[in-house]
Formats: C-alpha cells, sequence, structure tokens
C-alpha cells in the first residue's frame, strides 16, 4: 500500500531527471573519465541532483546509494533495511554514443530485495515501473500506459545481451541455448525487454554494480520474472560489495 501511494511521486521524479538528462543529451555535451576509466558527463550529475533532492523532500528518511553520490561506508550501510538505490544514467556510453539506449533508475530495496523500481529511457520515450506482488506497467513513446508481463516460454529464445561487454563466456552460454535470435538493447533495458516480453533472457557474465539492475529487476519480478545468480539463488542488494555476482534473468518458468 504505501509504495502504491509513493509511485507517482516517484515516475515524476524519473521524468523531471528524464527530461533534464534529454536536454543535455540534445546539446554539445562534454564527456570526462572517472578513475575507473568510465565516461560521465554533466547529464549524470544533473540527474543524481534532481533525484536525490526529490527522494529527499519524499522520504526524509530513507537513506539513498548513489553511483554518482558520496557512498556511506559498509559501518554504516549495513544497518539499513530499506534505501533506495539510484543510477542516475545507466548505459553513460550508450548515452555518449549517441544510441539513445541509455536509462534513468530508481529503485527502493527492502532486506535486500527490489520491492518498487521506475526505469525510464529519455531518448526513446520509454518508461517502465513495477512494485513487488503489484504488476508492472510501461508507458510507450505515444504516452499510452499498459500492464506489462513476461512472455510466455517458446521454443526459439530471444536473447538480450550487452553489445558493450559481450564477453566469451556470455557467448558460450549463450550456445547452450540453442536456436535463438538476439534482441539488442543498452544498459537496464536489457532487463525491461524481458518484463514486456520482448525478449526471453538475459545472461551477464560480467560484472554490473547494483544500482545498474536495482530498478529494472524490481519491474521485471512485478511482470513475473526472475534475476538469479549461476548458484540459482536471487540477485540481492545491499552487499557489502556493490558489484554484482554473474547473473541470469528470464520470466520465472525458465528456473
Ligand atoms: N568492469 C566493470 N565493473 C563494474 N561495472 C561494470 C563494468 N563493466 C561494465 N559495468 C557496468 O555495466 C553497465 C553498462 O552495461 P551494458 O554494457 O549492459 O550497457 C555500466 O553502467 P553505467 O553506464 O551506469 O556506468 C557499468 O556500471
Ligand atoms: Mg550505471
Amino acid at each position: 500500500m504505501y509504495y502504491s501511494s509513493i509511485l507517482p511521486d516517484i515516475i515524476r521524479l524519473a521524468d523531471e531527471a528524464s527530461e533534464k538528462v534529454l536536454h543535455i543529451y540534445q546539446s554539445d555535451f562534454k564527456v570526462n573519465y572517472k578513475e575507473d576509466q568510465s565516461p560521465i558527463t554533466a547529464a549524470d550529475m544533473a540527474s543524481h541532483d534532481i533525484i536525490v533532492k526529490g527522494l529527499r523532500r519524499i522520504s526524509r528518511d530513507i537513506p539513498i546509494l548513489s553511483e554518482e553520490g558520496a557512498q556511506a561506508s559498509w559501518e554504516e550501510r549495513k544497518h539499513w533495511r530499506r534505501f533506495w538505490l539510484i543510477d542516475p544514467i545507466d548505459g553513460t556510453k550508450d548515452f555518449t554514443q549517441r544510441t539513445g539506449e541509455f536509462t534513468v533508475n530508481i529503485a527502493m530495496i527492502e532486506d535486500g530485495e527490489p520491492v518498487l523500481g521506475v526505469v525510464t529511457a529519455p531518448a526513446l520515450k520509454e518508461a517502465f515501473w513495477g512494485i513487488k506482488g503489484e504488476g508492472a506497467h510501461m508507458r510507450d513513446r505515444t504516452g499510452r500506459t499498459h500492464r506489462i508481463r513476461v512472455a510466455e516460454p517458446r521454443e526459439s529464445l530471444r536473447v538480450v545481451a550487452s553489445k558493450n561487454h559481450l564477453n566469451d563466456e556470455t557467448r558460450a552460454f549463450i550456445d547452450t541455448l540453442g536456436p535463438h535470435e538476439m534482441v539488442q538493447a543498452g544498459s537496464s533495458l536489457k532487463l525491461c525487454r524481458i518484463a514486456e516480453g520482448h525478449a526471453d533472457i538475459y545472461p551477464r557474465m560480467g560484472p554490473t554494480c547494483e544500482w545498474d539492475t536495482a530498478a529494472a529487476h524490481a519491474v521485471l519480478l512485478a511482470a513475473g520474472g526472475k534475476v538469479q545468480t549461476l548458484d540459482g539463488e536471487p540477485l540481492t542488494y545491499g552487499k557489502e560489495d556493490v558489484l554484482n555476482p554473474f547473473f541470469i534473468a528470464a520470466g520465472n518458468w525458465y528456473f
């Protein structure tokens, strides 16, 4: 109940951040590089500032972990039962390469599980949201909102994988799937494509951080899907190491 009452505010906040991000995307923006050599632009920080300010207004006491913020120590984080986990822009590479396949991501984590998620793709004019146990929705580029659900099992799987990080291990896994077709999607949109039934499986035998997956993971859970580690355990959040283990995302029927 609580989550559905704040959801409209979170969607509005993601839309506000998206508008700003799109404005920068359409300008002649500058690309800088972080210590780990990953790209960053003014859009990452602008989106971070809008979301953090908005979340503080909506829920004063709930801590926030953002890819672009000063991150609390594990000593502090280990006591968080509930927190906001945000990626102001996932797919910064797609942003700088102007593929349009980048997203703004806001998730609520409770006891290690993503219970609410909002993902927007500003350049594609798409938005996705979901709440645990309450279903998932998308707003398409015409502005129409409809309920989404993972696709039914099928013989030839539609596989979605990173084009920027498609490594040998992921390729080897895809080869075990038999006849399949590849679906292209950047950033957290890969999880959203499964949630809306346009793809069936997303193997990620490569690194991601908690903020990259949390919001779209919540959408996928609400749409009848799952994200599991290679040990068959659910992917969880609020870990000491913010790096996720390798995972497979798909509709529940796959596992
Ligand atoms: N070596 C690494 N360590 C941690 N995260 C990595 C990584 N390589 C890629 N990623 C994550 O994968 C995301 C991009 O995934 P994809 O290739 O599927 O679009 C990046 O998100 P950001 O763009 O938010 O930095 C980044 O966080
Ligand atoms: Mg990211």
